[in-house]
């Protein structure tokens, strides 16, 4: 196998012509018109842009959990958007952890058991207490999520989400819930998992400071991207103030 060849050596996502539509007639939304986007393996990527440009429209397509009217989106070497329903749910299984802005961890479950919910049925899991350990929370794998503070439980979702190793993390408003304090320590987990793991990672935020520590900031307006910036040096979380 050639290096060209090799899927690992060519970009996490490429999209070409993009689109999506909801609904139909006069009620149609274009939520993407027409997205030409390349994420290269194991960069941080911060997608900004006013609120209802697409850029959950665009997670969603890239993780697998909506589907484009057109346009091609890839992930290395398997265009996602020609997969069915099955090869979608085992892409979205194998290769893809998501964080929303609210956790959704399971109340009646401790920090390390919401962890082996995901590890259970994952290819090659992490143990529970190891990636709990890396997002800082070794000690309160026993808690509750009500014993642990708004940033704790993001922190545990962090764990949960990273513990079956995936390829891409998806991130939508995950410090949408915090102060900035509390965010920044997220932040920091997320760049240490980016920088320590190798994981691809593309994070949506209102945060606009955020984009500092990105490798690759994405602008987004009206359903297209505006502008990509690349930064040539970036600053640690603990750096960044909102
Ligand atoms: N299921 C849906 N049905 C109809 N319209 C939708 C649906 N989901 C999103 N939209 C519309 O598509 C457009 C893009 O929405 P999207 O959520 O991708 O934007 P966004 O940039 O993530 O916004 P925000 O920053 O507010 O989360 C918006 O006009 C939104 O109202």
């Amino acid at each position: 196998m050639t290096g060209q060849d090799d899927p690992m050596s060519l970009p996490t996502f490429r999209t070409e012509g993009l689109t999506k539509v909801y609904g139909a007639g006069e009620a149609a939304v274009h939520a993407l018109r027409g997205v030409d986007l390349v994420v290269p393996r194991g960069e941080l990527v911060v997608l900004l842009g006013p609120s209802g440009s697409g850029k959950s429209t665009l997670l969603n397509i890239l993780g697998g959990l909506d589907r484009a009217s057109g346009g091609t989106a890839r992930f290395r070497d398997r265009e996602l958007t020609g997969m069915g329903d099955g090869a979608l749910t085992r892409y979205r299984r194998d290769h893809v952890g998501f964080v929303f802005q609210f956790y959704n961890l399971m109340p009646s479950l401790t920090a390390e058991e919401n962890v082996e919910l995901v590890t259970e049925i994952a290819r090659a899991p992490m143990d529970p207490a190891e990636a709990l350990r890396l997002v800082g929370l070794g000690e309160r794998r026993h808690h509750f999520p009500a014993q642990l503070s708004g940033g704790e439980q993001q922190r545990v979702a962090i764990a949960r989400a990273v513990a079956k190793q995936p390829d891409v993390l998806f991130c939508d408003e995950p410090t949408g819930a915090l102060d900035s304090a509390t965010g920044r320590a997220v932040l920091k987990v997320l760049a240490d998992v980016n920088a320590s793991l190798g994981t691809t990672i593309l994070m949506v935020t209102h945060a606009a400071a955020t984009a500092a520590m990105a490798h690759r900031v994405i602008h987004f307006a009206d359903g297209a991207i505006r502008d990509v910036q690349v930064n040539e040096t970036r600053l640690a979380p603990e750096e960044i103030v909102w």
